[in-house]
């Protein structure tokens, strides 16, 4: 019998690596890919180890590696985007849309492409065929610490079908234990940082290399208007934030809002913080077609959130309407809200 074919998303890191192994293990018949993916200059070092751990460890596991130059179409998918979200006081998630447009966009295409029958990451998550539903159905991974489910709500149904993530029953304890088994290059390398592209997570370093005179300082005002005084640029600041406003009052006050439109950050009290609701927009739903009535979910609104109850509903323009049991702190535009029903994801969209 013919074996399916996997292509392996490499990063060159622990999890992606150990997923090549259990593949083989199963009995894929496995290649591996690794994606050029990095802009400039500090961060191709940093992209051209990648290429050489991913490499090494498809040579030691007897895998044929291929490598990808996907610099300008993950410039203009992610870091376009990303730069545009934080300029207009939005806060962006570039992992989704990564995973959306160039890993199970563009590289799954290569994969088909390529004859591959299946796409596999190192996500922690899993996909799986639902009959009653003729659906294909994401859940959270096993390991709750390390659940990548909220970064792959945007999937469509085309794209879970060739999917795999090879890493979903087990706990990251268990994958680094088979990497040193293997006594594989990469086993002691450390966790990736926040966001792949930006050196030392310092995103204001960035936005001021990639977008020069986009920052500039303005007014911080109170919720009816008042300056209170000045900051350093929008970018600067996160919705929740209390320390570093240089405001001395006799109270505790927080950024409740970033208005890019007067170059404003908006501060408020305590209560300010907490919101009832939202809309979501660019709504994609993983578990059924589209949401014929309200719906009780456990919505999830960021990465690292635990979900809270709330009741969603479809407006005419097909937003949702997303109204929380509790309110919610620092509700962020730009982040995704994530649906769920326990492990189950049933969509999400992003917070407007
Ligand atoms: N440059 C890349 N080329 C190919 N695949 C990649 C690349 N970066 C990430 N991936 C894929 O996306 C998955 C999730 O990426 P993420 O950045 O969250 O990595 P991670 O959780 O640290 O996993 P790893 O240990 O494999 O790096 C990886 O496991 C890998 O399959």
């Amino acid at each position: 019998m013919e074996r399916n074919k996997v292509l392996v998303a490499m990063s060159g890191g622990v999890d992606s690596s150990v997923a090549v192994k259990l593949l083989l293990d199963a009995g894929y018949d496995v290649s591996g890919a690794t994606l050029q993916l990095m802009p400039d200059d500090n961060l191709k070092s940093k992209a051209f180890s990648a290429v050489e751990d991913a490499r090494r460890v498809a040579q030691q596991l007897g895998i044929k590696h291929y490598v990808f130059n996907f610099q300008e179409r993950f410039e203009k998918k992610v870091i376009d985007y990303f730069c545009a979200e934080y300029l207009t006081g939005r806060t962006p998630n570039p992992c989704i849309a990564c995973n959306r447009f160039i890993k199970f966009g563009d590289l799954l295409q290569q994969a088909l492409s390529m004859g591959m029958d299946y796409l596999a990451t190192g996500h922690y998550a899993r996909v799986e065929y639902e009959k009653e539903r003729q659906r294909y159905v994401l859940y959270r991974g096993r390991d709750r610490r390390k659940d990548q489910s909220y970064v792959l709500y945007n999937l469509k149904q085309d794209q879970l079908a060739h999917v795999l993530f090879p890493l979903e029953g087990y706990e990251k304890s268990q994958i680094r234990h088979v990497a040193d088994e293997l006594n594989l290059p990469v086993a002691q390398k450390p966790e990736s940082q926040e966001i792949c592209f930006v050196e030392d997570d310092d995103y204001i370093r960035f936005l001021r290399q990639r977008k020069p005179g986009s920052i500039l300082p303005g007014p911080i005002l109170s919720t009816h208007g008042e300056v209170l005084g000045y900051h350093e640029g929008i970018a600067h600041y996160t919705i929740g934030q209390r320390r570093g406003l240089g405001l001395a009052r006799g109270y505790p006050i927080y950024v409740v809002a970033l208005d890019a439109e007067r170059n404003a950050v908006i501060v408020g009290d305590q209560d300010d913080v907490f919101s009832r609701g939202c809309t979501a927009s660019n709504v994609n739903w993983v578990a059924f077609d589209r949401l014929e009535e309200e719906l009780e979910v456990e919505a999830q609104i960021r990465y690292t959130a635990q979900p809270v109850p709330a009741v969603v509903r479809s407006e005419t323009n097909g937003n949702v309407r997303v109204d929380f049991k509790e309110p919610v702190r620092a509700l962020t535009p730009g982040q995704s809200v994530v649906f769920y029903k326990d492990a189950m994801v049933l969509g999400g969209g992003i917070i407007e």
